[in-house]
């Protein structure tokens, strides 16, 4: 028979504890539920609890004070922390101060009832989670998709971990900054983060610039030069573009991570170093593998905990609060006020494919918040390349969709559906006009058939119904 343990639940609000309550009683184990972290402690002091999940903000003690209480008085219990706040800063905090897992409000049911039972099993294996402090993050990573909090648990599980990391992802996904990130939460962050791309640098300089080299060395090494690896002693290397090394400098590679030393250039005296290697790549190095153009050895040596950054256009919802923070911090940067996205520029953003993902996204609020006009941005505002593809809607996807959207009115009983629609469709011709003209009113009045001062017109109804 499967053992019945007793679960601690400790969150101030009624309906999350209900589902809860219901969930683990479905698993068949035993539940006391309190509204905060005071009654919880009275419980934990009086009853033989095996797994605590405590929510963060709540009147009087927070869950992370709950957390510092069970890490002294009952350091094997378990606990998950929950939290509506999913950010880096949250995951890292809970993992450091020992949370056993960390949980980002809303939750999915399946994914909650694994990571208890895979709680409840650490507490007969005793698996005990890392207990080190960290309180700084300088790098603020954005998004809140389900792939991201991922990403962000993974940050928190290797805090306290020295091992190689290879980040998978696209151009412009963030990966420089996951490596910063991941450096800024090692126990290696006092010393430096030092980064090396190799796409950008000529492929003969390679070597020099990683292993340094001794002066006369070769022509043009007028200097001693300490190499990438000697300037990050002691903490991380950060190899951008990994597949574009050059194989012999692989081989090199592959020596100096297996024997933690290497000889300068021109020198005969091994040097030696303690770094931790992040590296990354857009490209798909199994394949470069395959082809003869990466070493495998290398590639299973770099590849031992593997991170992939989903493309934006994987994770749409994001692109509202990366939006939202990049115009801000540009506002910021150029002492204006900050713009902002009206509806339907955001549904325009959401539904476009940004090959250069997180930098174009970046770039296009840059350029939004130097050239558009007026202080909410509307989707005539947007650059060329977001409209152009914003146009290319299946028709019959769109007529489908309006369908959707009568029948649903007319079964919530509402009467004015045509006007609405005529109304709505309107608006389209209007912005598509104002799109191809690239604003120009004389001209788009011109192709609505209409006259300048009816276009006027009707842009100021369409500006008072947005307030
Ligand atoms: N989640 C994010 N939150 C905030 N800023 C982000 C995020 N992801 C990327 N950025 C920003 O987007 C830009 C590109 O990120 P980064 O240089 O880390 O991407 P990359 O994947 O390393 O690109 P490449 O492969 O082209 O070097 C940077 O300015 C970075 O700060």
């Amino acid at each position: 028979m499967k053992k019945q343990f007793h679960i601690l639940l400790v969150d101030d609000d009624n309906s999350i504890r209900f589902v809860l309550n219901e969930l683990i009683l479905d698993l068949g184990h035993q539940v006391t539920q309190v509204s905060c972290a005071e009654e919880a402690i009275e419980k934990l002091n009086q009853l033989t609890i095996d797994l605590v999940i405590s929510d963060v903000r709540m009147s009087g003690k927070s869950g992370i004070e709950l957390l510092e209480f069970c890490q002294q008085n009952f350091p094997d219990l378990p606990l998950i922390i929950m939290t509506a706040h999913s950010d880096l800063d949250s995951a890292v905090s809970a993992y450091q101060k020992g949370a056993y897992e960390y949980l980002p409000k809303p939750f999915d049911l399946d994914e909650v009832v694994t990571i208890i039972e895979k709680a409840l099993q650490s507490t007969q294996t005793n698996d005990s989670p890392p207990t080190q402090v960290d309180e700084n993050n300088p790098f603020l990573i954005i998004g809140e998709s389900p792939a991201m909090q991922d990403l962000y648990r993974a940050i928190g599980r290797l805090s306290n971990s020295h091992v190689t990391v290879l980040i998978h992802g696209e151009s412009g996904t963030g990966k420089e900054l996951v490596a910063k990130a991941l450096h800024q939460h090692s126990p290696r962050k006092n010393a430096p983060f030092i980064a090396l791309n190799m796409a950008a640098i000529p492929k003969d300089l390679i070597e020099s610039e990683l292993f340094g080299h001794e002066k006369g060395s070769f022509t043009g090494a007028s200097n001693r030069y300490f190499g990438r690896f000697e300037q990050a002693d002691n903490g991380t290397l950060f190899l951008d573009e990994i597949g574009d090394m050059p194989l012999e400098t692989q081989t090199r590679l592959l020596r100096v991570l297996s024997e933690g030393a290497f000889y300068r250039i021109g020198s005969t005296q091994p040097t030696s170093v303690n770094v931790r290697i992040v590296a990354a790549t857009h490209q798909d190095l199994l394949k470069k593998v395959e082809l003869g153009e990466f070493r495998e050895d290398l590639y299973h040596r770099l590849n031992v905990i593997p991170l992939r950054l989903p493309p934006l256009r994987k994770r749409p919802d994001d692109i509202p609060l990366l939006a939202k923070y990049f115009l801000q911090q540009i506002a910021k940067e150029i002492n204006e006020p900050q713009k902002q996205l009206n509806p339907e520029s955001i549904a325009i953003m959401q539904r476009y494919q940004w090959p250069g993902n997180v930098r174009q996204l970046e770039n296009v609020c840059r350029w939004l918040s130097v050239m558009a006009n007026s202080q909410q941005i509307f989707p005539q505002d947007l650059p060329p390349e977001l409209i152009s593809q914003h146009q290319q809607v299946e028709p019959e996807q769109w007529s489908q969709m309006l369908s959707n959207q009568i029948i649903n009115g007319y079964q919530k009983g509402e009467t004015q559906i045509l006007l609405k629609i005529q109304q709505k469709i309107e608006k389209i011709l209007i912005e598509s006009a104002l799109i191809i003209t690239q604003g120009k009113k004389v001209e788009a009045s011109k192709i609505l058939g209409w006259g300048r001062n009816t276009l006027s017109r009707k842009l100021k109804e369409l500006a008072n119904a947005k307030k």
